[in-house]
């Protein structure tokens, strides 16, 4: 069965960060994800999930200055001391909320001159962050993202990226396959979900190309869930698009995997 979970730092965004638990709560959501809770008290962010019965699947380690568009740590070799701080932070915050696997970036790396050395690190703090997380119980999830949007981003295709993780050598380290980032830059989506089976632990939608409800666009989801299905991964998929107008009325197309609304 095809689940999902609303990607609060893109769904319900007219409403404060902690109000969008209830708003996803009563829109009948049974998980959510997020990039960054870190502007709010640990105990703050897990009553709002427990008061609307939500379990939270996703969170992002801290990735540095995102408005002036940093995009974490990872391979950026003059970063190690800021790398190491961010996973401490979101292993604290992912244990405290019940998450079960933080999703540590890489950065961009575009104007960095040597591309081994930042593998190197990249290598080197990622065996770390796993090894922080495994001693928690978490896992670390890795994600390519697509390189029109986030331009010299380190990883921005799924294959290199596997290859990548491949050499970490550790199990508590899985691909994040973000659908919209994927067809993108790889396509062959279903055959993907096929070959890839195992290698991913978290999967977020959206439309394609405008990042929008995943009812628009070149892809055909509901091909695309029963994919999912047939792999047999049956985590709740993330929600991760900008809403046409307000989230609510773009729910049409996720009637059949919300809970009913008392
Ligand atoms: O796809 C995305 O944009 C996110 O999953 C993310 O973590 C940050 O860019
Ligand atoms: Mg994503």
């Amino acid at each position: 069965m095809t689940r999902i979970a609303a990607n609060l730092s893109m769904l319900f965004t007219d409403a404060p960060f902690l109000d969008r638990f209830d708003r996803a709560g009563a829109a009948g959501f049974e998980a959510v994800e997020f990039l960054f809770p870190y502007d709010h008290p640990i105990a703050e962010v897990k009553t709002r999930l427990d008061r609307n019965g939500l379990r939270l699947t996703l969170i992002n380690a801290p990735a540095g200055d995102w408005a002036a568009g940093e995009r974490g740590f990872a391979a950026r070799p003059a970063k190690r001391a800021e790398f190491r701080a961010s996973v401490e932070q979101a292993v604290t915050y992912a244990k405290g909320l019940g998450c079960p696997r933080i999703h540590v970036m890489s950065g961009i790396t575009a104007d960095e001159p040597d591309r081994a050395a930042c593998e190197a690190v990249w290598i080197r703090n990622m065996r770390e962050a796993a090894d922080m997380a495994a001693a928690a119980d978490l896992s670390v999830s890795i994600e390519p993202l697509n390189s029109r949007d986030v331009a010299g981003y380190f990883i921005a295709h799924q294959d290199p990226t596997l290859a990548l993780i491949g050499q970490l050598d550790r199990r508590n380290v899985l691909l994040q396959f973000d659908v919209y980032h994927t067809q993108i830059m790889d396509g062959d989506i279903i055959r993907r979900i096929e070959r890839l089976r195992g290698a991913y632990g978290h999967v977020q939608i959206a439309g394609v190309p405008d990042r929008h409800e995943p009812d628009t666009g070149e892809l055909a989801y509901p091909e695309i869930f029963a994919a999912f299905e047939r792999a047999g991964f049956t985590e709740p998929l993330g929600c991760e698009y900008n809403p046409r107008g307000r989230t609510e009325d773009g729910l049409g197309w996720a009637a059949p995997y919300l809970r009913p609304v008392l």
